[in-house]
């Protein structure tokens, strides 16, 4: 394995070079040329703050982004998660027995977001991948794994699941600690009892929720943000299932990019759910269900990349201001919440 940079003293030259996300994430933001013998830590601290606003990230998010991209770049690869390179769901049937005209093929390390009114068949269509569905479901429709059928070994094996799903109720029954838990993931994964995985992925965690929390308290105590974060992180250091589901990551709790673009970064195939248009607008392309079928399958364009720019400026700004709210301040300037700067 290359010798990786672990941290952001290092030149951005070096960044960009280990990890090939940093250069897209950079890109995907507009930075053109960059200063690649500067560190990254100062290329960040110098940045004008005009840049940052239309960016739609602060210091330390930006920091926080790079330094998790970093932090997959460095990650062992896992063996099984390399092995599955595309997803197919074949087309089956809506809930009125219309055809679903054509496949829909889902490449490693790509974000397929599925979009559609309340009652459509969204978590059908996630529950369908999550079963690998062979036709045996209400919607007829059949899973493929690289082109082929998984065989019933793959699709039943309760010890080296395929899918992982992270679903809007994370209510934890066990009542462990979130470091023992960790830990004893960690050991069924056979990950070196040594290492500081445990550590890592509370660290990573913590940057994707609002309120930190430490490996001493209880799974039971985590609110619904943390909890998703953690599971989020598992999911990207520790859980081996090259196919992530998602069912709808709330807008308040969670660093919604950066959540995405850690599975991506781990190469996952990741499918989300949403009713919400950033991260509706995060994905490649979106599917919109309708009476229980893929209706259409829509590729993000460049003009909506411009309009999810704007919406995580405007989402920033309901960030900062609902972090002051919490920390008992009055807002009472309604410039602050006019967004004529947009
Ligand atoms: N293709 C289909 N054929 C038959 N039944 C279907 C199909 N798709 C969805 N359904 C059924 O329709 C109902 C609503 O679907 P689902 O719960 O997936 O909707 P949803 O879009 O996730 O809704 P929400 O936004 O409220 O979470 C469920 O009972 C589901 O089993």
């Amino acid at each position: 394995m290359p010798d990786l940079p672990t941290s952001l003293g290092q030149p951005l030259g070096r960044l960009l070079q280990a990890s090939p996300r940093i250069a897209a994430f950079l890109d995907g933001l507009g930075f053109g040329e960059l200063p690649t013998d500067l560190p990254a830590e100062l290329w960040i601290a110098r940045l004008p703050q005009a840049t940052l606003l239309d960016v739609g990230l602060d210091r330390e998010q930006l920091a926080g982004h790079l330094r998790l991209l970093l932090e997959s770049a460095a990650a062992p690869p896992d063996a099984m998660q390399e092995a599955i390179h595309t997803l197919t769901i074949r087309g089956g049937h809506g809930k009125d027995g219309t055809e679903e005209p054509t496949d829909l093929v889902i490449r490693a390390g790509e974000i397929v977001c599925v979009v559609g009114p309340t009652g459509a068949g969204k978590s059908r269509l996630l529950a369908d991948v999550e079963c690998l569905a062979q036709g045996d479901s209400p919607s007829g429709r059949q899973v493929l794994l690289n082109d082929a059928a998984p065989t019933a070994d793959l699709r039943f094996a309760s010890d080296r699941k395929l899918v992982a799903q992270i679903s809007q109720n994370m209510n934890f029954v066990v009542d462990l600690s979130v470091g023992d838990f960790l830990a004893m993931h960690a050991a069924c994964r056979q990950v070196d009892a040594g290492s500081d995985v445990v550590e890592r992925i509370i660290a990573v965690a913590n940057t994707l929720a609002g309120e930190r929390f430490g490996p001493g308290v209880s799974l039971t105590q985590l609110s619904g943000g943390q909890a998703r974060a953690l599971m989020i992180a598992d999911a990207a250091l520790l859980t081996a299932s090259p196919i992530v589901l998602i069912d709808e990551i709330e807008n308040a709790g969670i660093n919604r990019r950066q959540a995405l673009d850690l599975l991506v970064a781990r190469d996952k195939i990741v499918l989300v759910s949403t009713h919400d248009p950033l991260l509706a607008l995060m994905g490649q392309r979106r599917v919109v269900v309708r009476q229980g079928r893929i209706a259409e399958v829509i590729s993000t364009s460049d003009a909506e990349r411009q309009v999810l720019r704007r919406l995580e400026q405007v989402d920033s700004t309901l960030a900062s201001l609902r972090d002051r709210l919490r920390r008992g301040e009055r807002i009472e300037d309604p410039a602050e919440a006019s967004f004529a700067w947009l």
